[in-house]
């Protein structure tokens, strides 16, 4: 198995490195058996670093290793990589069985067993068996990217690279086939790197997630750490819906630090001393009618019923504020607050 590796990753796309500049120094270390997730909004640079991983593209700065050995010279098949691209990418002409023991035409099967007996097992795996002698075109969708992810595995790569597998697939179907993969990735322990645009499912699905924004890294972490300690206002953002504020620090009030916003007092848990100016976020569940602390009046513009609650987009002195109330407001003007320790502090500033 693969511990991946990528340190000072540039690439510039265009003759002589003159075109677009889709990475910039991104560092990220993959470990051995994780499933790591590259999230991030369209043109962030997703699936250049998943092609310079595999070896399509050839990075203009840094080094990519696999378990230390850097990769510069070994060419793509020569990686153990297994590759699933969004668009299913299967042979019409072949059917399910020959399209999963094409995988093998470069390599023999692992541990001396023969093709069709591999092809069997990867098709349980799967959980297609019986469906060998189908062509394609007689599958789902589901059905052809878990044929698609059957022909990577086939060879029993180090790592698997997987590019918006799902993004082509209907919603119940999405969260059925993560399911799948999910669960193969752990039977098989496959370091894997995961591409996806959509922010929840990134943080359904990985051990870590990095999220990315303009050929950049924004931050690196466990779902859990991305979504309640966001280290950039993009992260806080970008990653489930939230509400960013800034204010003026005002000084001390026990163990709180006072902030103000267009003349507003607000209290926050305790700010190093030497900031004048904070980022903060709250996310819209902290925010209810029925917190007596930190209150602000909102404006309703329109609410979203969801099932369970009801998203609330508004304003508060011109800004945009998300609430998740459990209700749909009954009027069009509501105050409501939030607990200190619900304010999590993204950045600090000096005048
Ligand atoms: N072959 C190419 N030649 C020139 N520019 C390219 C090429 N491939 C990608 N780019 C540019 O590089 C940047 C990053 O693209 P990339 O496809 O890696 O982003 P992405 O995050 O995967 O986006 P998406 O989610 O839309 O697929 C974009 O500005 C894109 O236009």
């Amino acid at each position: 198995m693969t511990e991946l590796r990528l340190e000072g990753v540039s690439k510039v796309y265009g003759a002589n490195g003159t075109g677009t500049s889709a990475l910039e120094g991104v560092d990220i270390t993959v470990r051995d058996g994780e499933f790591f997730t590259l999230v991030g909004p369209s043109g962030c640079g997703k699936t250049t670093t998943l092609r310079t991983i595999a070896g399509f593209e050839a990075p203009t700065d840094g080094t990519i290793r696999f378990d230390g050995r850097e990769m510069g010279d070994v060419p793509p098949e020569r990686r153990d990589v297994g590759v699933v691209f969004q668009s299913y990418a299967l042979f019409p002409h072949m059917s399910v069985a020959e399209n999963v023991g094409y995988g093998l035409r470069f390599r023999e099967p692992p541990d001396g067993v023969t093709v069709d007996d591999r092809v069997a097992d990867l098709l349980e795996l799967v959980d297609l068996e019986g469906m060998g002698d189908r062509d394609p075109d007689q599958l789902s969708g589901g059905q052809r990217q878990r044929v698609a992810l059957a022909r990577a595995l086939a060879p029993a790569p180090d790592l698997l690279l997987l590019d918006e597998p799902m993004s082509a697939l209907d919603a119940q179907l999405r969260e059925s086939l993560r399911r799948q993969v999910s669960r193969i990735q752990s039977e098989l322990g496959i370091t894997t790197v995961y591409v996806t645009h959509d922010q929840a499912e990134a943080l359904a699905i990985s051990d870590r997630v990095a999220v990315m924004n303009g050929g950049r890294i924004e931050q690196v972490g466990r779902p859990q750490e991305v979504y309640r300690e966001p280290a950039t206002r993009f992260v806080a953002e970008f990653v489930g819906d939230n509400n960013v504020f800034e204010g003026d620090v005002r000084g001390r009030n026990g163990e709180y630090s006072r902030i103000a916003i267009d003349g507003e007092t607000f209290s926050l848990p305790s700010i190093p001393d030497g900031a004048d100016r904070v980022t903060f976020c709250v996310r819209p569940g902290a925010l209810s009618q029925a917190a007596d602390h930190n209150r602000l009046p909102v404006t309703v513009e329109t609410s979203e019923f969801l099932g369970e609650t009801v998203r609330v987009n508004g304003r508060w002195n011109g800004r945009r504020v998300v609430l998740q109330l459990p209700a749909v407001p009954e009027s069009a003007e509501l105050t409501v607050g939030f607990a200190p320790d619900d304010a999590h502090v993204i950045d600090l500033d000096r005048d």
